[in-house]
This record gives structure tokens, sequence and C-alpha cells, in this order.
């Protein structure tokens, strides 16, 4: 069974029912073998994305990740199971039925998958050409397009005149031509450089918060779970092995896997821990993630705090911090009671 760590309300009521509108995406109990393979690629996958959430899917190379968003998108069909986009299970559909679900459902890949004979608004432009609109029409909407992943003035360019960011806003910018709700990102990043990453992060961040639109996000590196995704779905051998809000499993990990992708995020080892002291992680979120906690503590108990080991950032939910201390001397219990108040504390031992 995966670790499934407390969903939010949302993803509750729309596994229950209870939501009138269904979710943009949910899968149960999918499994797809490829032709002329022994294995499946995914096996008994069940879970839901709720509307203008991230969601996150990361796993090992060939944890079935991709063929996971290919299922998405109709590129590849369930054996077992179903899959389904705003409550329609896309086997089945018919070819007008897929072309008309490919509209609400954009897709960003590592290659960008731009047509290095057309310039820049040509790209744009094709899902419009597709779709029969008027020159006019697709004018008005690659330069509004152009203007809001940032290139505005390069649309006569040609790909190779471009760097991997800018392609990968054209990408981005031709899987918006159709206003779709959900976008499906496919190791976007995974050829860029760590500050280009950020920036594409950044777009797509006001992409979710300004438009409403709901993404999912194949990747292999925790820190654009950390930075962008609210959901993640952790894949390992083509099973969910843990899912939950991105805050419960980067700061509490229990896979074998998660704990070694968030590990990796901040690879290092702890200090030594001091003879006779008591050993506990403290997790403080929020506000008390940026309170002077320690030193305030110290100082009303008397007890001595020894940092071993920490990480502090910015998740999408929030700021985090998380502590591992050594205490020691006199005021032990009280501090912990003072530590309890605001912070999850792990007992480590002695
Ligand atoms: N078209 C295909 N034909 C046959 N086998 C495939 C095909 N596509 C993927 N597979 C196999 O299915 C499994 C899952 O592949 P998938 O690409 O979904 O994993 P992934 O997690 O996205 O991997 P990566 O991170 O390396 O891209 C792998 O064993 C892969 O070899």
């Amino acid at each position: 069974m995966p670790h499934t760590h407390p969903p939010d309300p949302a993803i509750s009521s729309a596994i229950s029912g209870a939501e009138a509108t269904p979710p943009p995406v949910a899968f149960a109990g999918v499994s797809r073998r490829y032709p002329g393979t022994a294995r499946a690629a995914v096996t008994d996958i069940s879970f839901v994305v709720s509307p203008g959430r991230i969601c996150g899917i990361i796993g090992p190379s060939g944890a079935g990740k991709s063929t996971v968003v290919r299922l998405v998108n109709g590129l590849e069909q369930p054996d077992q199971g179903r899959v389904s986009v705003f409550g329609q299970a896309i086997d089945g559909l018919t070819p007008e039925g897929l072309r008309h679900l490919r509209r609400r459902v954009g897709m960003i890949f590592q290659s960008f998958g731009l047509l290095s004979s057309a310039t820049v608004a040509e790209n744009i432009a094709l899902p419009l050409r597709l779709l029969q609109r008027s020159g006019e029409d697709r004018r008005l909407r690659v330069a509004h397009l152009l203007d809001r992943v940032g290139l505005t003035g390069l649309g006569d360019r040609y790909p190779a005149q471009l760097s991997g960011g800018q392609k990968q806003r054209v990408g981005i910018a031709r899987a918006l031509a159709t206003d779709p709700e959900i976008l499906l990102c496919d190791e976007a990043t995974s050829a860029l450089d760590p500050e280009t990453t950020r920036s594409i992060l950044r777009l797509l961040d006001s992409l979710n918060r300004e438009l409403g639109l709901t993404i999912i996000m194949v990747t292999h590196q925790m820190e654009v779970i950390r930075d962008l995704c609210d959901d993640l779905v952790v894949m390992d051998d083509g099973r969910i092995v843990e899912h939950g809000e991105v805050r419960d499993l980067f700061l509490f990990p229990r896979h074998a896997v998660t704990r070694r992708m968030v590990a990796e995020t901040d690879p290092h080892q702890p200090l030594q821990t001091p003879p006779g002291a008591q050993v506990v992680r403290a997790t403080m979120t929020g506000e008390a993630a940026r309170a002077p906690l320690l030193a305030t503590i110290a100082r009303q108990t008397g007890v001595d705090i020894s940092l071993l080991d920490g990480r502090v950032g910015r998740l999408r939910s929030g700021d985090y911090s998380q502590l591992l201390l050594a205490l020691s001397g006199e005021g032990i219990a009280p501090a912990l009671a003072a530590l309890e108040a605001v912070a999850t504390i792990e007992r480590l031992g002695q």
C-alpha cells in the first residue's frame, strides 16, 4: 500500500464525489503495459488532481512518470482502470472527443518540441491553425501570448536563435494557445540551468495563480517540487509509493524513495551527538519557522542547545525550518514543552 498523507479537503471531496464539478484529472486503478514488453509501465495507479492545484510527479528513471502524463491526454490508453479528465473517461472517446479534450490539456516537454523551420510566432500559432482560426485572430492571440510569457518582440526569430529558457517559453505559449485548463509538463526544466529553471518555475507559478491553470509537473528534481508544487505523487517501479501535500512529504517523507529524493536536495552528514544530550528534530512552518525560537527557549529555560543539522527554506505553502537539536544541561523538560507548543517534535533518543 502506498503511504498516504492526509489529503487537503478539496481532494477528499473529489474522491468522495461530494464535489459538484468533477476534478480535472482522476486515475482509478490504472495499469498500462506497452505492447511487446514483459512488465507493466504503470500498475494500479489511483490519484486525483484538484482544480487549480500544481501536482508534481517524481520518481527514479523508468518509474512510469511519463506514462502517467501520456495517459492524461490520451497518447496512451489504460489496459485496466479508468483515467477521467473533467469527469470524462478518456478511453472510448471518439477522435473528435479526443481532439476536443486536447484543446483543454496543453503539454510542454524537456526537448521543447518546436519546429525549427518555423518562426516563434508560427510555432505558437500552430494549434490555432489546426483549429482554422482566422489570420487576424491568430495574430492577436500570438501577440498576447508572446507578452504573457515574456517574449515580446521575438515573434520573428527562429528557435535556433533562442536560449533554452526562451525556447521553453515558446513551448509554454504554444501550449496555452487553445486556452487549456490543464498544463502537463514532462521534465520541462530538466534541460535548463538552475537560474533559468527558477525563471520558468516563476512563470508557471504566475500562470497557475492568474489563470487558475491546473498543472501536472513530471520531474526528477525535488527542488522543482519544493519550489512549485502543492501536491506530490511519488512513483517507483510503476506504482505510487507515497502521495499527499508537498509540505507533508517534503518534511516527513516515509517511503525510502521519497526520503532519498528529499535528502538529495541537501546532501550532507549531521554533526555527531554530544554525549548525554537529548536529540530531537523540530519542524516549524509559517511564522514559527521565522521566530527566534532557540535563543528564546534557551534564555527562558536555561537549557543548552546545539544545532546538529538543519534545513530552512520556502515551500509553495510557506516557510519551513527543520532543525536537529541536542538539548543538554538543566531545563530539558520545560524546553521540550516550549518547543512542542510551536513545533512538531520527533524525539530521537539520548
Ligand atoms: N513506447 C514504449 N514502448 C515500450 N516500453 C516503454 C515505452 N515507453 C516507456 N516504456 C517503458 O515503460 C517504463 C516506464 O517508462 P516511463 O517513460 O513512463 O518512465 P519515467 O518515470 O518517465 O522515466 P524517465 O524519468 O527515465 O523518463 C519503462 O520501463 C520504459 O522502458
